[in-house]
């Protein structure tokens, strides 16, 4: 495969950000073996934007001979309180319900899970020289900056944390360069962590990138936030700038309920679901549904997707690219009911054999259920 198509691979939707196109095609030139990785804190049930946007873009990973790699972030979820801030609960939950979950998402969407590493943050962290990194990543920081990063939490800006939250962004940085990562995945929400590994990969001391005696800057992907089904807190939505605004409410969230689709829920859920979605009629610009439809159904085109109508409205209708349905929504040719069922019947034949996972093998589940998520 030539360098143009793995960075086709690399750099397609659901990525919305490279940073930088130019250095990934670099670490290309220079031959450097691709390792990737993506981290999780484990908190609560795996949804479609971590599940299926993660899944897909580790799939893309893969196909462009990358190694890939899913860390597990036992420590940093303890330090940001979830699962009751309890490390055993939190390792337990780790290496069961979520690796599992996550293997089985990454098949969904057309990737290897056994060519995905896992690996438990603790693990590494209990390295003497990790915290040597840590530490030569906060020599090159400044404070504000790391009070400004909070957000690689879903904490908010300004908000009064403990201390242990403030040394998170520094590890996150650190987990990049400790594990000889190359290319850094998250969703949008993480690109904080991400800038700051760029600008200071080429000043540390220990751990940098070394590649042919130069020290690389690591290359940052990050995929798109999937929104959530519930209705904004504000509406009509008047520019981009807004939008900013509102992004991280308006995403898809395990604590919104409604917001997300679980990739274990069952076919009735997901119906009801999508039936009490907010999808507003000929509104393109912020609908979830097509959101949905854009980022899973249309994520390579062309495609097929067919909604079903009876002939007296309209009949069923195909449709190739998203731009298409997207075209027949503004003009109010495609209905909303129309759209959010076909959307549920799909996400249903998508996610079956994940929830047939889940059946023959209910333990990591019903673990998952029966503990209590505090956020
Ligand atoms: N809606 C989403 N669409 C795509 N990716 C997402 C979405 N929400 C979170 N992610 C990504 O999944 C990873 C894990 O995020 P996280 O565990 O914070 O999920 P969450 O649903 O935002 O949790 P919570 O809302 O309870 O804080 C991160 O890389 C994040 O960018
Ligand atoms: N901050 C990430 C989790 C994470 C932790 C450590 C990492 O190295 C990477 C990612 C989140 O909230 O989802």
């Amino acid at each position: 495969m030539d360098i143009e198509e793995r960075v086709n691979l690399i750099t397609r939707k659901p990525a919305e950000e490279v940073l930088t196109v130019e250095n990934l095609k670099h670490l290309l030139e220079v031959g450097v073996p691709l390792q990737h990785y993506i981290g999780f804190e484990i908190s609560g049930y795996i949804h479609l934007g971590t599940g299926l946007m993660a899944g897909a873009k580790i799939a893309d990973f893969q196909k462009a001979g990358a190694k890939t790699r899913v860390f597990l972030a036992d420590w940093h979820s303890w330090i940001n309180d979830k699962l009751g801030g309890d490390l055993e609960v939190i390792q337990k939950v780790a290496l069961s319900y979520f690796k599992e979950g996550m293997k089985q998402s990454i098949k969904v969407m057309g990737g290897d899970p056994d060519k995905v590493e896992f690996v438990l943050a603790s693990e590494i962290l209990e390295k003497g020289d990790y915290w040597q990194t840590v530490i030569d990543i906060s020599k090159n920081v400044t404070l504000s900056r790391v009070m400004r990063s909070i957000t690689i939490m879903g904490r908010q800006m300004g908000e009064s944390v403990d201390f242990a939250k403030l040394i998170y962004p520094m590890m996150q940085v650190a987990d990049i360069f400790y594990q000889g990562v190359n290319i850094a995945h998250a969703g949008m929400d993480q690109r904080k962590a991400h800038v700051i590994a760029i600008e200071v990969a080429q000043k540390l001391k220990y751990h940098a990138l070394e590649w042919s005696g130069e020290k690389l800057k690591p290359v940052a992907i990050h995929h798109h936030l999937l929104l959530g089904l519930q209705e904004p807190l504000v509406w009509p939505i008047e520019s981009e700038e807004k939008f900013k605004e509102l992004k991280t409410q308006m995403k898809m969230s395990k604590s919104k309920p409604y917001s997300a689709v679980f990739i274990h829920d069952t076919p009735e859920e997901i119906r009801q679901k999508l039936r009490k979605a907010f999808c507003p009629a000929k509104e393109v610009n912020y609908n979830p549904v097509l959101d949905w439809a854009e980022y899973i159904i249309f994520r390579e085109e062309p495609t097929e997707f067919t909604i079903h109508r009876p002939p007296k409205f309209g009949g069923d209708v195909t449709y190739t690219t998203f731009e298409e349905l997207k075209k027949d929504f503004a003009e109010g040719k495609l209905h909303p009911l129309d759209l959010k069922n076909a959307v549920a019947e799909y996400l249903i034949e998508l996610l079956a054999p994940i929830r047939k996972y889940f059946e023959k093998n209910p333990e990591p589940l019903e673990l998952m259920k029966e503990i209590k998520i505090t956020r």
